[in-house]
């Protein structure tokens, strides 16, 4: 694998209002995903962390804020044109069960094909060699995420930790600059979290990218992060190193008020 060799932009929320009827999801929010660093964002149930990644993913409008990535302003730009600028998300919720993986990295890169369907439906030498490119890339990225010896199994014969990882592995064919994660261990067992954890470490060291992470897995979160955004009905009530933020007064009510310790919770 390559490793990137320029850090990505900055990725700038600010002052980010999301309002939906009477209810406001995100008051104001903003916080700054230094470049190449792991940004995670936490907060009890309703904290308005799902609403955040909408926005920056483009799935949601923000009624007042802005979103930026460098000089690129995201906050109106449709979900396919920040995905375009670099920006991939997971979903926490695995959606596929087709296909091998194999076929799963290919249409995490069909974003990035040049050749059209016309050329690719005619097998013409550009076409057929981007292909083999594709196919390349996809395998190099199978073995970062430790899918390379079922890069060619059906996605459905998987573990869901494997499944789990397809979901990410797909993300990285967009050779993004800033990668959204999801709740990459939601539903995993203690062997498949750990798993995760070094993939996640292995990508960054890896490929240099900044990672926005939701995530109610608090030990994974102290264990990843370089700088935490805590959210509380909907406004951003904390930033720090996760050191700061587990000994901060206010996110410590912001637990105990929701009847949740320790590291289990977010
Ligand atoms: N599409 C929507 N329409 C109306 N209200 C919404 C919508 N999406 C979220 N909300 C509300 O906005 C608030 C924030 O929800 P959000 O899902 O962002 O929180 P969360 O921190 O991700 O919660 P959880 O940890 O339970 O997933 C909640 O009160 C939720 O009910």
């Amino acid at each position: 694998m390559t490793t990137r060799t320029t850090a990505p932009p900055a990725l700038d929320v600010k002052n980010v209002t999301v309002r939906f009827a009477g209810l406001v999801a995100l008051d104001d929010v903003s916080f700054t995903v230094a470049p190449g660093t792991l940004h995670a964002v936490i907060g009890p149930n309703g904290a308005g962390k799902s609403t955040c990644f909408n926005v920056l993913s483009g799935l949601y409008r923000p009624t007042t804020g802005t979103v930026r990535l460098g000089d690129a302003e995201l906050t109106r730009l449709a979900p396919h044109r920040i995905a375009a600028l670099g920006v991939a998300r997971t979903f926490q919720n695995i959606v596929t069960t087709q296909g091998t993986v194999a076929d799963n990295l290919m249409l995490g890169r069909h974003a990035l094909s040049r050749a059209g369907f016309a050329a690719s439906a005619l097998r013409l030498p550009r076409a057929v060699r981007e292909q083999r490119e594709h196919l390349a890339k996809a395998r190099e990225i199978a073995e970062l995420t430790g899918l390379g010896a079922h890069f060619d199994a059906p996605v459905a014969l998987l573990s869901y930790g494997d499944r789990k990882r397809v979901e990410l592995a797909r993300a990285l064919c967009l050779e993004p600059r800033v990668l959204l994660l999801d709740e990459p261990v939601a539903g995993m067992n203690a062997a498949e979290r750990i798993r995760m954890t070094e993939v996640v470490r292995e990508i960054r060291a890896e490929l240099g990218l900044s990672v926005v992470l939701v995530e109610h897995d608090m030990g994974l979160v102290m264990r990843l992060a370089d700088e935490v955004t805590v959210l509380d009905f909907g406004k951003a009530i904390a930033h720090g190193t996760p050191d700061q933020v587990r000994r901060d007064p206010e996110v410590l009510r912001a637990y105990l008020g929701t009847g949740t310790t320790g590291e289990d919770a977010a």
